[in-house]
């Protein structure tokens, strides 16, 4: 008799051992070897099987499915029955996990465990969590300890929320990202898990020179990479990457049956108009913003594709707000928003002049057309430079060694806002709000409450914010353009309240800052880290420092501005 192991036996054996080793490919290379010679259909479920799993483990998911299908399609050739094999039960259930398939994968689960009432699988807890989170129950906290990690591959999924893709009114823009229902100011309408992402080694800040475009590059190439991979070995997946923005007039190859090659060609048009750069973290970015000396944001820019984020067109006025917890990309309300309205977000920053919003936004082939833009193109030249002037003369005192009154710099405010051509709640006045937020940092330094208070009111007023105050509340009707500086500037607001013993009006106050961090950085339940202590420190500033109300002194003086935090000419 023969005692040698049959070939076929051979190839498995070494499958298995590349598998221990993680060399997927070559491991599904012996098994599919192993296939071809295999006599015995109780073999070959195992085999099946074995290849399954080595599928899985290579991200192969659509394949790895198949494979666990076949082995439980196959006449059985052991007892039970393939179709109840535990095996390959739970190999489905991972392949369906991997491909986010959850209710599918929660049903193999509870088939198998009800065949196998012994098996616990983990796996389970996991999907249920998945299945929470498309009915929008994230555990926030956790997922920001998630997101920290340098290379955040999420055990996270997607909810979408009250939003459609729907074609737009203007033909040429496309489709669009429209609401299914009325929304509130801040609600979540999009947290969705990235397709593929690519993850910046260091932040942009710590790179000098040359790095800076090679880290760029690098980015890019990987993100292309990982894409294709993913494409290619889960063509499942291809149809909804397909149907992404492709750029204007794209003639792509396609095969004898008129389907589109996957090829590099192909995945590079789909990024270039449709990837996104990223911070790891929204609420770290927003504090670098708020506390930079410099203002700027220094936060890394990872790149990654979201398939339903891209459906969203560009708006230098956004209705909505994007921010990250790791490849997590959520989308808030950042005002009511009536039923059937397009949603738009800025792809790049809305802080920037028209000219060069213009230039960053040719890069995706279009010219903004939004109320701001127009606004900004229609306003007379000389009113443009005597803006710039005006500016130059606040930054002149802001510099000066010997205190300024409060009411020279609303005078030159007042002047600035003059050279706007349309009110706030179309164009907000980023020209007046930058120097403000200043001089509340100088009021606040001296303890003028109220003026704190007042200026506040002009930030809002300024950005576009319809609202009521009375002895007892304050209300906003309408939500304006909210920049991460409002978040601090309303901070301050409530330490003024918290100073002039008013609990009702900091009650409201702290509802209205907290809700604008909910917005800008997608949670709440970093607040308190940020700006919890703050409270603290208003009190004990109150209770220490002179307590001076409005009218109580003659002239308003601000000793400097007590550092700057708002960058100027970026
Ligand atoms: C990420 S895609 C957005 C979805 C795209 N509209 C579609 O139909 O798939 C980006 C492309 O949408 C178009 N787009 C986005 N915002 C626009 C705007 N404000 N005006 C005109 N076209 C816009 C441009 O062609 C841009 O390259």
């Amino acid at each position: 008799m023969d005692s040698k192991p049959s070939q076929w036996f051979r190839w498995k054996q070494e499958g298995d051992t590349h598998c221990q080793n993680n060399k997927f490919l070559k491991a599904i290379e012996c098994y599919d070897q192993a296939l071809k010679l295999v006599k015995t259909s109780k073999d070959a479920v195992s085999l099946f099987l074995d290849r399954s799993s080595a599928r899985i483990s290579f991200q192969a998911f659509d394949a790895a499915l198949s494979d666990a299908a076949a082995a439980l399609n196959l006449p059985p050739g052991n007892k039970p029955p393939n179709d109840t094999n535990e095996r390959g039960l739970s190999l489905t259930a991972r392949a369906l996990y991997g491909l986010r398939r959850f209710q599918e994968c929660r049903d193999c689960l509870t088939k198998m465990i009800n065949l196998y009432p012994g098996n616990k699988d983990a796996l389970l807890s996991r999907c249920e969590k998945r299945l929470r989170e498309e009915k929008c129950h994230y555990d926030w906290a956790s997922m920001l300890s998630e997101g920290q990690s340098p290379n955040p591959d999420m055990d996270r999924t997607t909810y979408i929320g009250p939003i459609e893709v729907r074609p737009c009114a203007i033909k040429s823009h496309g489709r669009g990202l429209f609401t299914t229902k009325d929304v509130e100011a801040g609600d979540l309408l999009l947290c969705e898990k990235a397709f593929s992402a690519a993850f910046a080694n260091k932040e942009s800040s710590e790179l000098e020179g040359d790095e800076k475009d090679e880290e760029a590059l690098r980015l890019r190439a990987e993100l292309a990479t990982k894409t294709f991979v993913k494409l290619i070995r889960n063509p499942s997946l291809q149809s909804g990457f397909e149907e992404l923005f492709p750029g204007p007039d794209t003639e792509e190859e396609r095969d004898e049956r008129g389907k589109i090659v996957v090829d590099d060609t192909f995945v590079q048009n789909r990024i270039t108009y449709n990837a996104f750069g990223f911070p790891l973290l929204t609420h770290l970015s927003h504090s670098k913003i708020t506390h930079h000396p410099s203002g700027l944001d220094t936060s890394a820019d990872s790149r990654g594709i979201w398939l339903r984020a891209s459906y969203i067109n560009h708006s230098c006025y956004p209705l909505v707000r994007r921010s990250f917890i790791g490849e997590m990309m959520i989308f808030r309300a950042q005002a009511d928003i009536p039923k059937d309205t397009e949603l738009k977000f800025g792809y790049i920053s809305c802080l920037e002049d028209v000219k060069t919003r213009t230039e960053l936004l040719a890069k995706y082939g279009f010219r903004c057309d939004c109320r701001v833009c127009e606004a900004e193109r229609g306003t007379p030249k000389r009113k443009l430079e005597k803006r710039e002037e005006i500016t130059r003369r606040i930054i002149t005192l802001f510099e000066k060694e010997e205190p300024v009154g409060l009411h020279t710099y609303l005078a030159l405010l007042e002047q600035i806002g003059d050279t706007y051509t349309v009110p706030p709640t179309v164009e907000p006045r980023h020209a007046v709000v930058v120097p403000i937020m200043n001089i509340i940092t100088g009021c606040q330094s001296v303890a003028l409450h109220y003026q704190v208070i007042q200026l506040v009111h002009l930030v809002l007023q300024n950005l576009g914010f319809e609202f009521s105050i009375t002895q007892d509340s304050f209300r906003v009707h309408k939500w304006g353009f909210l920049i991460d500086e409002l978040v601090m500037a309303l901070a301050d607001f409530c330490d003024a309240y918290i100073a002039l013993d008013e609990p009702l009006l900091l009650r409201d106050a702290e509802g209205v800052a907290r809700k604008c961090y909910l917005i800008l950085c997608g949670e709440d339940v970093s607040w308190e880290a940020a700006y919890g202590g703050q409270s603290e420190r208003a009190k004990e500033r109150s209770d220490g420092g002179e307590d001076v109300g409005s009218g109580e002194r003659v002239e308003d003086l601000i000793d400097g501005v007590g550092g700057m935090r708002f960058a100027y000419g970026k």
